[in-house]
């Protein structure tokens, strides 16, 4: 049974006669990422992006085939807000190159996402990106992303040092569940009461509400397109009890369009958004950029530009790559779904 409430997959014929393909280079490189890859439909409700990276897999990749059907073929729920808090988002550069970073965006920042425990890189490197981040911005608040790039003495002896930069919380310090609880646990007892967020751990979970229930974390970080759309995201959040941070996935405006309807849709948003990553990519598909100013998004739809879909068309094999990715990942979605 159906309800109003409920996707009803289209035809995949519909959705591939309006597929564009884009490839927008970033400005810093970021999750290794230095061209961000995109398919973007439109249906009848406005368009949708489709934008796993480029390993995931249909069990994975299939929930973003989901969100984008639901912003192109239903559209999003009634905003509850209008415009929404953002964080600004630091790549884990060096401290030297963190001042560039913050300048892209427009007016003034009141909280900073740093990237931390990046491969390659030591404990000293984070903290002075975190120290220039402090000292550059003395009253924002600062949050860290691991990324589950520590393992359990590492995350516990990194975020002791780090908290001394007074931190809101720190995001995805180890990979497992089991992990964050006892990151969480460790801290507590040495008297350190920094929060953690659970990021990975819910996007990429086959339950999403495990890390609620084993009260692994503090704060959940909530991405629209991996939990398979704006209504599937808020089902999560509602049960989990726990505050949530929506955040997104290195969109172009489209998908970020979709991220801030789901954070228009919550009753409280208690920290900024990560939702501010246009400002990391060095081109869109529209002129009127989904950007924050003084760190408030506005919320609304995005429109793409026929010139800039041109512009940033992805090569004729990279079109038909995306293609066929989107017929596997319908077949395992009308399957699953
Ligand atoms: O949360 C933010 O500030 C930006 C978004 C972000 O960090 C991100 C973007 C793409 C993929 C993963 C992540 C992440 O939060 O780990
Ligand atoms: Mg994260």
């Amino acid at each position: 049974m159906t309800s109003a409430n409920e996707l009803v997959v289209p035809p995949l014929d519909d959705i591939l006669s309006t597929l564009r393909v884009v490839s927008i280079p970033m400005k810093v490189k970021f999750r290794g990422v230095t061209y961000r890859e995109s398919a973007l439909i439109k249906g009848p409700a406005g368009w949708g992006e489709f934008a796993p990276f480029l390993e995931y897999q249909p069990a994975e990749a299939s929930a973003w085939l989901k969100g984008a059907l639901e912003a192109a073929w239903q559209g999003f729920p009634e905003p509850k807000r209008h415009e929404i808090p953002l964080n600004a988002t630091v790549p884990a550069v060096g401290a030297h190159e963190v001042e560039r970073v913050l300048s892209r965006y427009e007016g003034s920042i009141r909280e900073v996402k740093v990237k931390v425990a990046e491969k390659g890189q030591t404990l000293s490197d984070d903290c002075a990106r975190v120290a220039k981040v402090r000292e550059l911005l003395p009253d924002a608040g600062i949050k860290v992303d691991a990324n589950m790039g520590w393992d359990l003495p590492q995350a516990v002896e990194s975020l002791t040092h780090l908290s001394e930069y007074d931190l809101l919380y720190a995001e995805q310090p180890v990979a497992t569940i089991e992990g964050l609880a006892q990151v969480r646990a460790e801290l507590r007892e040495k008297g350190n009461s920094l929060l953690i967020a659970a990021d990975e751990s819910v996007r990429k979970a086959e339950d999403p509400l495990k890390v609620a229930q084993a009260k692994a974390a503090d704060v959940l970080i909530i991405k629209a397109a991996p939990l398979g759309g704006i209504r599937s995201a808020l089902r999560i959040v509602e049960k989990s009890g726990l505050p949530c941070v929506i955040s997104s996935a290195l969109e172009t405006s489209i998908g970020i369009s979709a991220g801030a309807a789901l954070a228009a849709s919550l009753p409280e948003l208690p920290f900024g958004c990560g939702l501010g990553t246009v400002s990391l990519l060095d081109g869109d598909v529209t002129e009127n950029s989904l950007v924050a100013r003084d760190g408030m998004l506005p919320v609304r739809t995005v429109e793409p530009s026929q010139e800039l879909l041109t512009r940033f068309s992805a090569s004729d094999a990279r079109v038909r790559w995306w293609r066929e990715r989107i017929e596997h990942n319908y077949a395992h979605l009308v399957i699953n779904n």
